[in-house]
């Protein structure tokens, strides 16, 4: 079984990953890990560009058979049985992705994705099971264990839960109206 986490870069994919993985006792994978260990990719500035269809390839091949939890805000694009997008206030992924050093044109970039829904809207284009989580205000066993009660219940769909254009105002801030670089 494969399960494919993602959602923009800060969301907290990661952490939520690792945790999953440890509680359904599934292999945790690192796509980027992943993709270097094989030789794939090319380095653009700081950037590993991937070819999806390689990776997807590779991921069918080396994977399919495997109890493994997919992370990566590419791992919506990848063949799996599931995916869970994580969601977090995009006022959120501004302050975790500034405390990295993202310049305002990356901080931008990010901020509009998780507004607009970028990784759900991708997801439902390519999986028909996405289970969609709102991260906000919870702690990383508090997500864990709600979608590990979805699963269990045998819901495989569950999308809609937010709508960040209610907090436009809250995040202008964050976003780079003006061009910056
Ligand atoms: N539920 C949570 N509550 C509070 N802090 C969290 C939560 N989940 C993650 N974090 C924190 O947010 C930061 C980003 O988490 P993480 O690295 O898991 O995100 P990510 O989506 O994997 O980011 P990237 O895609 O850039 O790797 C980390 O400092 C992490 O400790």
């Amino acid at each position: 079984m494969i399960i494919a986490v993602s959602g923009t870069p800060g969301v907290g994919k990661t952490t939520v990953s690792k945790l999953l993985a440890e509680k359904l006792g599934y292999e945790y994978v690192n796509i980027k890990d992943f993709a270097i260990a094989r030789g794939m990719g090319e380095k653009v500035g700081e950037e590993l560009e991937l070819d999806i269809d390689e990776l997807s390839r590779a991921v069918e091949e080396e994977l399919k058979d495997r109890n493994v939890v997919l992370d990566s805000h590419l791992s919506h694009l990848l063949p799996a049985d599931q995916v869970i997008i994580l969601r977090a206030h995009p006022k959120i992924v501004g302050e975790r992705l500034s405390e990295r050093g993202y310049s305002k044109q990356k901080l931008s970039e990010n901020v509009e994705a998780e507004l607009v829904d970028v990784c759900l809207v991708e997801a439902i284009e390519k999986h028909e099971n996405v289970i969609e989580v709102d991260t906000t205000s919870k702690t990383p066993a508090e997500v864990v264990d709600e979608i590990l009660e979805l699963l269990n219940k045998g819901i495989r769909k569950r999308i809609g839960i937010v709508d960040w254009s209610e907090v436009y105002d809250e995040v202008v801030p964050y976003l780079n109206l003006g061009g910056e670089e």
